[in-house]
């Protein structure tokens, strides 16, 4: 399903990146990367496997150090900060990573409570449990509070996933792979909950894929990452009208096979 693109305020970036360059050893991975996100806003990176988009948003998360370039994140220069000041911009970023596993040892409410008790010690027991009940209520899993995680699907594992994201309120999100080995109808309530929480919570997000169906159901825009650099960018239309071999082998290989 094609998304209804939101209103975005181009003015207003979130993220800035001019001339990212990193580098492992002889291997050149990003050469030369520009990138804005702006607020409010679903930006899609897509690329084959390998080029390198786990690199950027560990680079944007301040756990890899680029090379070249500047990196800024809500107005800071994210190589630059301390470690302290790093910790406080990370509070500010939901994480939904591929490996971003639950515990399996506690219910639903603890590995959403996890978190609060961490970065939110000041919050009293009734806002814990208020917090708790509406990211669940958000990412439409209310009824599973009391659960143990091995008792849900994989689809249901990855809401809670998000809800524990989005317990500390990020302002961005980025999400790595978020339809990775889900099925094509688990893959579309995922798609359309990140359309949700868009517009519920009011992120920008980062939407790292290399599944088109996610990309075209969740992207206000699209950015194609080929061999180290952004080549095309735009709508999902506009990126995939072209005679560039590479990217139409990228789309005939997703929608043919
Ligand atoms: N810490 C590291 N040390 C050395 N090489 C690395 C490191 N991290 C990534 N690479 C290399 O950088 C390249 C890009 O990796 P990356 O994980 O960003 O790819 P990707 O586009 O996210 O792929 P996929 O879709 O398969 O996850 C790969 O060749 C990888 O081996």
């Amino acid at each position: 399903m094609e998304k209804k693109l939101s209103p975005i305020d181009s003015s207003n970036h979130v993220i800035s990146i001019k001339g990212l360059e990193k580098s492992f050893g002889d291997l050149s991975v990003l050469k030369g990367v520009d990138l804005e996100l702006y607020q409010g806003e679903n930006l899609v990176v897509l690329g084959r496997s390998g080029t390198g988009k786990s690199v950027l948003i560990k680079v944007i998360s301040g756990l890899l150090k680029p090379d070249k370039g500047v990196v800024n994140v809500l107005g800071q220069e994210v190589d630059k900060l301390t470690p302290k000041d790093l910790q406080k911009l990370r509070l500010k970023i939901g994480f939904s990573f591929q490996n971003s596993a639950l515990y399996d040892s506690m219910t639903v409410r603890e590995n959403l409570e996890f978190p609060l008790v961490r970065n939110s010690k000041h919050l009293s027991r009734a806002e814990k449990n208020s917090a708790i009940e509406s990211v669940l209520d958000a990412v439409g899993l209310l009824q599973a509070i009391n659960q143990m995680p091995s008792e849900l699907s994989g689809g249901q594992r990855k809401r809670i996933g998000i809800a524990r994201t989005l317990i500390m309120r990020p302002l961005i999100m980025l999400y790595d792979e978020p339809t990775a080995g889900l099925d094509p109808i688990t893959s579309i309530d995922i798609n359309n909950l990140i359309n949700e929480v868009q517009e519920r919570y009011n992120t920008s997000s980062i939407i790292i894929t290399h599944d088109l169906t996610c990309a075209k159901s969740t992207g206000d825009r699209i950015m194609m990452l080929l061999e180290g650099r952004f080549e095309r960018q735009g709508s999902f239309e506009d990126v995939f009208n072209t005679e560039d071999e590479r990217i139409k082998t990228f789309y005939n290989y997703n929608f043919t096979t």
